[in-house]
């Protein structure tokens, strides 16, 4: 079908485009994917796996199983499937295996699930592509996350946020590995669409603890807008690049006292949260 060939051949030159122009990865680095078994993050991996060669940079992916039941294991299976397709190497970490605990059996501890879900997954995310010697972490992070988590800054009047704003966190740590996010200007739209297209093995299922967060509220209200006034995403992104400059934010970061990990604080939020949760098992 000529216009699924266009199609991937567009999206393939768009992210192509991207890693070039804002120099998301150098030649000879190697990335860490970190792969949820989505549909995004498996588009980066494909991506990625498909200028590995012509770009000469090299990938391995890792996947973080959470420990939320009837959910996870199928985005596992996702990963698996994929990363032995495309012949990447697939790092399998979990909560259980680092902390003891599933995130079924602590969340009720937090205001939101998500508070030790992030937390936790970006800490053995980071050890984890730093202990595999990885140059660049590459998430699957979308335009319409970009949008929501830009809104969401503006709703808790959190401007320190916007730093995170762009395809790409530099390094303000030593020991963090900068991440990247290869589908900076792809909507979810586009994704949902490669990945049906091309008849992808992927897990589509929203995490059942998504429901609970903000980020769903101002997703379902962004979607509103579009299917009324299509084309306001991408106007709202054109907005933010025109008015804001993509400089990372000054901070200074610290070692953990406890694990030595990076901290903006003495200890870190995983530590944090792990004394929170020691004291109330
Ligand atoms: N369990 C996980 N293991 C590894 N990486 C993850 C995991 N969950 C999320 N990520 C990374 O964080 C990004 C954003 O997370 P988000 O919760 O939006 O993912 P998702 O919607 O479950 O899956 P995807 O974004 O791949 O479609 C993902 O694209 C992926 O790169």
């Amino acid at each position: 079908m000529v216009g699924e060939v266009d199609f991937n051949v567009r999206l393939e030159e768009r992210i192509r485009e991207l890693i070039i122009d804002y120099k998301l990865i150098e030649e000879g680095e190697l990335v860490a994917v970190a792969l949820s078994g989505g549909k995004d993050s498996l588009l980066v991996l494909h991506a990625l796996a498909g200028l590995r060669d012509d770009l000469g940079f090299d990938i391995v992916a890792i996947t973080v199983d959470e420990g939320i039941k009837d959910y996870r294991e199928k985005g596992l299976e996702a990963a698996r499937y994929n990363t032995k397709l495309l012949g990447v190497e697939l790092v399998e970490k979990s909560f259980i295996g680092e902390f003891d605990f599933s995130l079924d059996e602590v969340y009720g501890i937090f205001k939101s699930p998500c508070i030790p879900c992030g937390v936790f997954r970006r800490y053995i995310l980071n050890r984890t592509a730093r202990s595999l010697g990885a140059d660049k972490i590459a998430t699957g992070h979308n335009m319409d996350d970009e949008i929501q988590s830009f809104m969401m800054s503006l709703v808790r009047g959190d401007t320190r946020k916007f730093s995170k704003f762009g395809p790409k966190l530099e390094v303000i740590h030593p020991r963090l590995i900068p991440r990247i996010k290869p589908l900076w200007n792809t909507s979810e739209k586009e994704t949902e669409t490669w990945a049906i297209l091309n008849n992808i093995r992927v897990h589509l299922e929203d995490c059942p603890y998504s429901s609970l967060s903000l980020r769903s509220r101002i997703k379902k209200f962004l979607n509103r807008v579009e299917s009324r006034r299509p084309g306001t995403k991408e106007l709202m992104m054109k907005s933010f690049i025109n008015t804001f400059k993509m400089e990372q934010e000054e901070v200074e970061l610290f070692e953990c006292e406890v694990c030595g990990e990076p901290a903006s604080m003495r200890t870190c939020k995983a530590c944090e949260l792990l004394s929170v949760i020691r004291g109330s098992l």
